[in-house]
């Protein structure tokens, strides 16, 4: 046949009515064949919601996830299971399956989901934080580096910081409160002290003020990285068919804000290094224990981690503790006189001593309460299984997704009476019940001691020191106040109040003699 013979055929024009509906049936096949794909994935025997084609159950959880979770316990069980998209997710809801699931099979619930917004791009599994690591060698490394700037002894070394920063704190308060005359939003005094614990027990380099420029960029390069690790305020983590939305510009917003924060990692990290290698002894600081720690051997990616986790770790969890907390005592009087009664009985007067280790039993137990009622991240964080594992008469199979809801187990009714109500006594009838606010088992928080005896000293010292009054409407009910009920860290909506010294005079003399 000729050349010009083929140019001469002139193909058929499709009908319009077919091209309008092609991409029609192709996302019917689509659906039809995902279908099947979700199905596959569903753990024979476990209970739980139908949920839609495509987004499954996401619709529901997309506001505040945790309280819709601890319902749902109430038709299928402690223990179900939901599908988020395409992941199926097994929910635990109550205190004694929490602790048969994550403690009795600590090791088999060792790992972490990789997911599409937060992992996409990154080098390695190195440079993942620890509480973002999949269960590999380099987060053996990593985590052992952690425990040993995470012990009680470790701890110790940390007290003039808390000590600093605390009465750093109470200053701010005089200060921007005028002395209990002019109402504040205490937030961004709260993230002052907070970030500055994070990076003193990190680096031993201190954020001394909200108006310094530093303070400023790691509040907002934090506070929005977070954001792209939310357990369920990212679609595409879930539903496969929106990753190929044109709009989708997480990732390379993510990308942008990891740039910025390894411009101030790089440099917090630069100086220890070369005081440690110069053998300078600087402050005690976890990035000098772990440099100087040579059985981890630790790569410079993996130390670099171990910054990213305690910065990402340690930041917005205690600060926005602290923030609902003093929202919460703002509208309980009563609560306030009840704990300083308690500490000057302990401690009598003057300021409370920072190397006291949680011995004032009501504080410690407001620490607790607060840590219970608020949990500031109600889904832990989320879990893969590396083994099987059985659950009553259902299997688990390796590979599942696996969501403790710390929320619920802090409200188990089996565990507590009254669980939606503060009550600090709670913990002097049961001491020994457990916080779920941190989870449970080998990926347990790595820093959970340290935390709480923070909290125990910022509440010594700030309940010994001011009466805080609400000014305006304080919206601070877990249930219903959170700022953003997507966030992995929950905060309250803002607010504000009066912070009246209890003895203005001797707290003024006290903080210009000892700052
Ligand atoms: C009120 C304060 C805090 C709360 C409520 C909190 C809560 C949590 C939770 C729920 C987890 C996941 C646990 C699990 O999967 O079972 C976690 C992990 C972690 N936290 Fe905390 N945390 C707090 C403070 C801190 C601080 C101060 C640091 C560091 C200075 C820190 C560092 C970490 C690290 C490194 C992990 C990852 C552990 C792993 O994946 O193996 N946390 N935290």
């Amino acid at each position: 046949m000729a050349m010009s013979d083929y140019t001469s055929i002139t193909l058929p024009t499709p009908p319009l009515w077919y091209l309008l509906l092609s991409p029609l049936f192709a996302l019917v096949i689509y659906v039809v064949g995902n279908e099947f794909v979700r199905a596959r994935e569903k753990i024979p025997g476990l209970r739980g919601p139908r949920g839609w084609p495509v987004v499954g159950s996401l619709l529901d959880v997309r506001s505040n996830a945790a309280i819709k979770y601890q319902e749902w316990a109430k038709t299928y069980g402690g223990v179900y299971q939901v599908q988020l998209g395409n992941t199926n997710v097994v929910v635990v809801n109550s205190a004694a399956a929490a602790k048969a699931l994550f403690q009795a099979n600590s090791n088999a619930l060792s790992s972490r989901p990789m997911t599409y917004t937060f992992h996409r791009g990154a080098p390695s599994t190195a440079s993942f934080t620890i509480g973002t690591s999949p269960y590999d060698e380099s987060l053996k490394r990593k985590k052992k580096g952690a425990a040993v700037a995470l012990n009680r002894p470790a701890i110790q070394s940390y007290v003039p910081y808390l000590d600093l920063e605390t009465k750093s704190f109470l200053r701010d308060l005089l200060d921007y409160g005028k002395k209990g005359t002019v109402p504040i939003d205490p937030l961004p005094l709260i993230q002052r002290m907070s970030l500055s614990l994070v990076t003193t027990i990190n680096w031993g380099v201190r954020v001394p003020s909200i108006e310094s420029a530093l303070f400023r960029e790691i509040v907002t390069v934090e506070e929005e990285l977070n954001r792209t690790r939310s357990t369920i305020g990212n679609p595409s983590d879930h539903i496969p068919l929106l990753r190929l939305s044109p709009f989708s510009q997480v990732t390379a917003t993510s990308r942008l804000l990891r740039q910025r924060r390894d411009k101030y990692m790089a440099k917090f990290d630069g100086d220890v290094a070369s005081q440690v290698e110069k053998g300078i002894s600087g402050k005690p600081c976890i990035q000098a224990s772990v440099l100087k720690y040579k059985e981890a051997e630790l790569t410079s990616e993996e130390l670099r981690s171990i910054s990213l986790s305690m910065t990402s770790g340690g930041f917005e969890t205690v600060a926005n503790s602290v923030h609902w907390t003093i929202g919460h005592l703002a509208l309980h009087p009563e609560l306030q006189d009840k704990a300083y009664e308690q500490i000057r009985q302990f401690s009598g007067p003057g300021m409370p001593d920072a190397a006291d280790d949680q011995k004032c039993a009501y504080i410690l137990a407001l620490a607790k309460e607060s840590l219970r009622y608020f949990t500031v991240i109600p889904l832990a964080l989320p879990r893969v299984s590396i083994k099987d594992i059985t659950y009553e008469k259902s299997l688990i199979p390796t590979g599942s997704t696996v969501y403790m809801n710390a929320w619920a187990c802090n409200r188990d009714p089996e565990l507590w009476s009254e669980p939606a109500v503060f009550r600090p006594e709670r913990w002097l009838e049961q001491p020994e019940a457990t916080v779920f606010t941190f989870g449970l088992g080998y990926r347990m928080c790595s820093a959970h001691l340290l935390a709480v005896r923070e909290l125990y000293l910022i509440f010594m010292r700030l309940l010994s020191s001011f009466r805080f009054e609400a000014c305006g409407e304080i919206k601070c009910d877990p249930r219903t106040d959170i700022k953003n009920p997507n966030d992995l860290i929950m905060a309250p909506k803002p607010y504000s109040v009066l912070c009246i010294p209890r003895d203005e005079k001797g707290l003024a003399e006290y903080l210009a003699k000892n700052e």
